[in-house]
Order: C-alpha cells, then structure tokens, then sequence
C-alpha cells in the first residue's frame, strides 16, 4: 500500500477555554484522538454539526494547527518535527486551502494577478515570466477570463472570487486540497457550479481532497469516504455509498435522516436535547447523551473501533445500528424520556 499524502495519528487539541475575552481555567477539548489519512486522488467528507471539531480538523491537516499530543504526518515525515521553514514549505507545496468567505480570505488590495503571484514569489518558483504564465493558466483553469487579472478581488463577482481562492490554493501544485465550508458563503445559484469546479479539478489533477460542510448531502455527493465528528471525536468512517443507510453510528444515522434531497432517505431520527459543551464531554461515548441506544457500558468506556464488512468502514459504537434497523421504538421511548 502506498504511503498516504497525510496521516493523523492519535491527534488531540486542545484549547484554553475563554470568557468575556479572558483565558479562564477550563480546556475546549476540540479534537480527541482522531486517527485518519488521506491518499492520492480520494476526497473525504467531513460531517457533524456546528462545534464538533471539524474546521479543528481541516487546520490540523494543513499545519495551521499544531496538535497538543498526537502526530501529523505529511509523506511518512513527522510535520511538527520539521524545522519550521521545512515544515512550512513541505505544507505550502503539499496543501492548498480553500475557506469559506474568499472576500475575507484574499488581499484586496492586491490585484487579482498579484493575488495569484502571490505564493509563487514567496515560494521563489521559476523566473518572473513563468510565475506570469503560471498565473494565466490558473485562471483558465478555473474557468476566468485572462481580464480579472487586472481587477480587485472586490470587482468580481462572489463565484468568481471563490474561483480566485481556489486557483491561489493550487498555484504551488498541491497534491491535497482542503476544502472548509467552500460554498456556504455564495448565493445559492453560483453553489453547483464551484461544487463541479471542484470536482472537475479533482479529476483532472488527480487531488486528494478534503471536503467540510454543514450541507450533508453535498460532501456525501462529492466524497468517496464520510467522516463523521462528534463532539471533537471521529465516531465513523464511512465509503460514501454506504451513507446514510449502511451507516453504523447511531449519530450519523439521525445526522443523515435530517438531512433533505437524499437519494436514498431513512426514517427521521430526531436528535433529541443540545450537545454538551466541549470543555465537559461526557464520560465514555461522547454521543450517549442523546443516544436512543445508550447504556451503562457507554457512559462507562469509550467504545474502540469496530470494522464492517464495508471496505474501509470503521465506526465507535457499543451498540452500532444494523443494516436495516431502524430502533423506532427505542427512540420514541428516549424522546418521551427527554
Ligand atoms: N482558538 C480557540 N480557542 C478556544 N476554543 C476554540 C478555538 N478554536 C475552536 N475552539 C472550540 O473548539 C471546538 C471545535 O471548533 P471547530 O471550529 O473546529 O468546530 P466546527 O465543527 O468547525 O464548527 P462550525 O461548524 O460551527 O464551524 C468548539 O467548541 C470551538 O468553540
């Protein structure tokens, strides 16, 4: 097997909590003990509701976010124990990402050209005529016209802008390309357009990349694999087809069954009661205060990782839904509970 372009092992993060703009004594525990790689070519999702660690996640996967304990490993090469200018051209070159609002994420004072030259001249790749010529091909191969070169990125529309980010995130050639909330900031009629962008470029540049929305339809439709986040855990691995039916975990079942446009829809699992907050996950499953399957055993360990017959499919779960279950009986009993 060959090595994966990235690889997390056993990542933790955690942060001083804050309040009123104070540090105060309390810890965010944003990520837990994610293992995952990526590989040439594949795109994985990311999925879990507002606050569970996922752009936590997209961040430890770029090296904009170093781990409190755990390794990230970029190649086989251990990126936090790289000198930090190895470490920063190796995840310059490596990674390119794209962030939700290109109106924040691009100097717009530059011009769109300088905008693009941008990582070329820090990166000091080839002479100037190549960094130009390099500009011109990765606005056709966004889909720009040669003439937003000269324009700010405030004189183009916001679809274009974010096609703007996208050319800056693969001026260097990355083999990944992180995607967090690509399309969550433009109008709705601009959306399937960057979506098939992406999808194009995954294709014709053979990218790896990692996709993270709030919208689950989408990153099932634009991944091969789904990860599902938890309250800063990984609780399932999924190959995107399996999903939501094959699904395993009780959360990404009632996540999915939400969740509109589906091609295959499951029974509505409501989600009942709020997430608790990061700095007190509860003890053993972090998902068993809302469960409709929990028991004594999930307050009391953290379940370890289960496989399916589904290639690829992990998941962390006591009591894992079975293919074609569909628990209505227990969830009316934990909804009357609540
Ligand atoms: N710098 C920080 N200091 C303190 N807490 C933080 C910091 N960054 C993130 N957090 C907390 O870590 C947890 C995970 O945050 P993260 O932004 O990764 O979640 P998310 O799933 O991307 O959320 P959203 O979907 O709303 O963007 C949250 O509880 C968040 O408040």
């Amino acid at each position: 097997m060959s090595t994966p372009l990235v690889a997390l092992k056993d990542v933790h993060v955690v942060h001083k909590a804050r309040s009123g703009g104070l540090f105060t004594r309390d810890r965010v525990y944003a990520l837990t003990a994610a293992d995952l790689t990526v590989s040439a070519g594949e795109t994985v999702g990311v999925v879990g509701e507002s606050g569970c660690g996922k752009s936590t996640l997209a961040r430890v996967l770029v090296g904009l976010q170093k781990p409190t304990q755990g390794t990230v490993a970029f190649g086989g090469e251990d990126l936090w124990k790289l000198p930090t200018g190895r470490r920063r051209i190796a995840v310059g070159r490596q990674t390119g990402l794209v962030f939700q609002d290109p109106s924040t994420a691009l100097n717009r004072r530059l011009p769109i050209r300088q905008v693009l030259r941008d990582p070329l001249d820090v990166h000091g790749v080839g002479t100037v005529r190549e960094r130009e010529k390099r500009v011109s091909e990765l606005l056709d191969l966004v889909g720009l016209p040669a003439s937003v070169a000269n324009v700010l990125p405030s004189q183009v529309s916001g679809g274009q802008r974010q096609r703007v980010a996208i050319a800056r995130a693969l001026a260097l050639g990355p083999k990944l390309l992180i995607a967090d909330e690509p399309t969550s900031a433009l109008d709705v009629s601009v959306r399937a357009q960057i979506l098939n962008l992406l999808l194009d470029l995954k294709k014709q540049l053979n990218l790896a990349m990692v996709f993270v929305s709030h919208d689950i339809s989408t990153v099932r439709r634009m991944s091969d694999r789904v990860v599902t986040m938890y309250l800063g855990r990984i609780v399932e691995e999924a190959p995107a087809l399996a999903v939501p039916g094959g699904a395993r975990h009780p959360y990404t079942r009632a996540l999915f069954s939400a969740t509109p446009g589906l091609l295959s829809p499951i029974d509505p699992i409501p989600l009942v009661g709020p997430v608790p907050s990061a700095t007190r996950p509860p003890s053993g499953c972090p998902f068993r205060t809302r469960c409709w399957k929990a028991t004594d055993v999930c307050a009391a360990e953290m379940p370890s990782v289960s496989t399916s017959d589904e290639d690829g499919h992990i998941f962390r779960c006591h009591h894992p839904v079975l293919n074609g279950a569909t628990d209505l009986e227990l969830i009316s009993q934990a909804q009357e509970r609540s």
